[in-house]
């Protein structure tokens, strides 16, 4: 490392570059010597969490556990280097024009604009943002692409950028996180640390908390699996800072990507305040930020989202072609998914492995201090956290075999067939389900029956003037509302429902990246037993978030745990999300200018009391913050805030969506009217060894009802009627067209 910063700051300083950077100008051949110049900088500077779990160690610490698990994708990694590249070129070029002029200039203060395409073109840029050619994709007003590209042109596909609702608000105008720079003040006031902002207002033990005596730990859970399906951001490609080298993992200096939590005085925790809670920035989108200059739109950072905004079951088959095929099982033609070779759970299928090295998974002998029991590998999905939590995976796994469940109905119904027509088609009523689900049963208990007359009344139909992409401030606060509604326990139950005496409920940090508690623990029933049949927790004002999340995120066994509430609002800076009032005004709501006004929105003098100690003004409160102390709308789960903000979102990605499952064109009527009367009660009756459930799953009851109670959902609406012949001629136009196993 330290050879090549001397090196860097020989070639900053050397001849080679005055020469060559002087004689460049209309010369832009020249540029690409600029950018190999970068790219032979950044790369060796760059360790991934890859690179930090290379050494054999015992245990792996909560922030490598994070880091692995928010790893970019394949296709990502393309896309987050291609910015930095760029982003290192123009960087390199202004502190040599700074150097020959003896005065500080922006990059592209002379550069011509085609010096700046030909360094978008080089660093791979401009590829990333150029519209596409989509007529020339077969099928593709059949079925939606993997990545989500051509539904709307690259509107809503994954590995783009994230949209705003408002303008984003950075300290230095551009880039630099909000409270990256204590001097700069926002409405007169420094931002308060977010560990402190967690510290005095997050703050709850795990004992004594709140039940929720409406809802189950289901409607929790299910708000997880749903948000996977549409936003995960892509995290920078390095974890060590471009300019110095310094590793985000083990230094507590401020430099990009690094951008510690500090630690405050007095924290319950920490006694040293010159630690720090580690945090790396979200990976910069091309054409953003200090690489936003050539491509003519307002050069404010973007974050990526690595999947696809749409509900399309993204978490289950990927959003990107190539994961998607390792997803599925191509030794036959019968299009089903792979599922696991080596164990299964009481007959039912189970995911299958990654076969990544490192396991990070394998924290089994460390988790029960027994070193000769048999460690798994990590489940492999179609989001990157399934392993996360086994809830999570319990979840992923019903809709694996779901899929295969259907898949084989399919292949019964319309034996000509081929196994693509069956996975394309499985594959679209499993994205109808999600949408039929999300729509009837859950939004309207989240955001309530008011935000639902307001943004999700009757369907009229595909708008595309409308944008898809999830917004920055939905995913990084909005959706983030349920982590205050988390357990501290999975709990686990046996068939009459009472806690397994084997396995019995796991504290939630004991269940992160556990894999082996599914296969050797008696697999998916007791979880999903204990998640549709015990309460979730309730968001109070004075009962946030527990120590499980708080202080002990992603701890398997000794090491310093992370702090969701800490990272959640340093996330909610990086993103450059204004603050509380800002959105209060996007939604049409009051905005409390001081603190009376402040607790009468919030319907609490304490609380109110307590953040303009912290904050100076409603103005500066993180938006998250402000949205989770908001008291609930009548008959919801989230406040006004939160109510619009969610509703704005499932707006967009129904009325932006060319495949939503009530679009005329996309399900026959017949189907359409069938796919209205599916549940989450059918797809665990018909996928786990639970017969005996509470008859709506997102409630909390005692009563139970049997799954031969409820009817049988109905396929024959997908029976082919059309001539076999016909479909002998699909067959042979797909098979045409892509290779066995691609999409069409
Ligand atoms: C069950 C326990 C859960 C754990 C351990 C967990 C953990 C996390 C972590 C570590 C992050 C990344 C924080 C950052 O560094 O920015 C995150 C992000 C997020 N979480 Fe959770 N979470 C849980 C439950 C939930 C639930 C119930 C929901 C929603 C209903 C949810 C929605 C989200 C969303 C939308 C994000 C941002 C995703 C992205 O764009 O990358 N989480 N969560
Ligand atoms: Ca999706």
């Amino acid at each position: 490392t330290h050879i090549l910063l001397l090196l860097k700051s020989m070639l900053l300083s050397t001849s080679i570059i005055h020469t060559s950077f002087s004689s460049y100008r209309g010369k832009p051949f020249k540029l690409i010597h600029w950018v190999k110049i970068s790219t032979i900088l950044i790369f060796p500077l760059s360790p991934y969490c890859r690179d930090l779990l290379k050494v054999k160690k015992k245990e792996l610490t909560p922030y490598e556990l994070l880091c692995f698990s928010m790893r970019p994708m394949e296709e990502t990694r393309t896309a987050i280097r291609a910015a930095e590249y760029m982003e290192a070129t123009l960087d390199i070029i202004r502190q040599n024009m700074s150097r020959i002029h003896k005065r500080s200039l922006g990059a592209t203060d002379h550069l011509l604009p085609e010096d700046l395409e030909a360094i978008a073109r080089v660093t791979g840029c401009a590829a990333q943002i150029a519209l596409l050619t989509c007529d020339t994709i077969p099928f593709i007003d059949q079925y939606r692409t993997i990545s989500g590209v051509c539904n709307n042109n690259r509107l809503g596909a994954s590995n783009t950028p994230f949209s705003q609702l408002l303008p984003v608000q950075y300290d230095d105008g551009i880039s630099s996180p909000r409270g990256w720079t204590s001097a700069v003040k926002y409405s007169g006031f420094s931002l308060p640390l977010v560990r402190e902002v967690s510290n005095k207002i997050l703050h709850t033990a795990n004992e004594n908390l709140p039940q929720d005596n409406l809802y189950s730990s289901m409607l929790t859970l299910f708000g997880l699996w749903i948000g996977l399906d549409l936003s995960n951001t892509a995290m920078s490609r390095s974890i060590r800072s471009f300019n110095d080298g310094i590793d985000c993992s083990t230094s507590c200096q401020q430099a990009e990507p690094c951008f510690p939590i500090e630690i405050p005085t007095n924290d319950p925790r920490f006694e040293d305040t010159k630690s720090c809670i580690p945090f790396f920035q979200s990976a910069t989108a091309c054409g953003t930020g200090y690489t936003g200059y050539s491509f003519g739109i307002p050069n404010v950072r973007s974050q990526i989202n690595q999947v696809t905004s749409f509900i399309d079951a993204s978490m289950i088959y990927g959003s990107t072609d190539s994961l998607a095929n390792q997803l599925r099982d191509l030794t036959n033609d019968f299009g089903l998914m792979a599922v696991n070779q080596h164990y299964s759970d009481d007959g039912y299928d189970l995911l299958p492995f990654q076969n990544a090295t490192p396991n990070i998974c394998a924290t089994r002998s460390n988790v029960t201090k027994d070193p000769s029991v048999q460690e798994v590998p990590c489940f492999m999905a179609g989001d990157s956290h399934a392993n996360e939590n086994i809830a999570l995976t319990a979840i992923h796994t019903m809709f694996l075999r779901e899929h295969n469940r259907i898949a084989k109905i399919f292949r019964k119904l319309n034996p000509h067939w081929s196994g693509e027509t069956i996975y394309q088609e499985t594959r679209k009523v499993i994205g109808a389900f999600l949408q039929t689900i999300i729509y009837q049963d859950y939004l309207p208990i989240i955001i309530g029956p008011n935000a639902v007359q307001k943004y999700l009344s009757d369907y009229r139909g595909y708008d595309d003037t409308v944008n898809p992409s999830i917004s920055s401030v939905f995913s990084t606060a909005a959706f983030q509302f349920a982590h205050l509604t988390v357990q501290p326990f999975i709990f686990r139950l046996n068939r009459r429902y009472q806690q397994h005496t084997v396995y019995p409920n796991v504290l939630l940090h004991n269940s992160f990246f556990t894999p082996w508690r599914i296969v050797f623990e008696g697999g998916v029933d007791p979880i999903i037993r204990g998640l549709i049949s015990m309460p979730a927790k309730l968001n109070r004002q004075d009962k946030l978030m527990h120590d499980e999340l708080r202080e002990r995120l992603f701890q398997l066994t000794s090491q310093d745990g992370l702090d969701l509430a800490s990272l959640i609002m340093q996330r909610g800076r990086d993103h450059g999300l204004q603050g509380y009032n800002a959105w209060r005004g996007f939604c049409g709501l009051s905005q409390p200018k001081d603190e009376k006004e402040l607790e009468v929105v919030l319907n609490n003098q304490t609380l109110a009391k307590t953040l303009i100690s912290l904050y100076g003004t409603p103005n500066n409160i993180d938006v998250w913050t402000g949205g989770i102390l908001e008291p609930f709308v009548p008959n919801g789960r989230v406040g006004p805030l939160f109510a619009c903000l969610i509703g704005t979102q499932f707006q967009k990605i129904r009325d932006g969506d060319r495949f939503w499952w009530e679009k005329e064109g996309v399900f026959t009527e017949r189907q359409r009217t069938t796919l209205k009367k599916v549940s989450l009660h059918h797809i665990i009756c018909d996928n786990t060894g639970i017969k005996e459930l509470p008859p709506f799953v997102f409630k909390y009851s005692d009563e139970y009802t049997s799954c031969s109670e409820i009817p049988m959902f109905d396929f024959s609406a997908w029976k082919d009627t059309s001539s076999g012949k016909y479909f002998m001629f699909f067959a042979l136009i797909q098979f045409t067209y892509c290779d066995r196993g691609h999409h069409p």
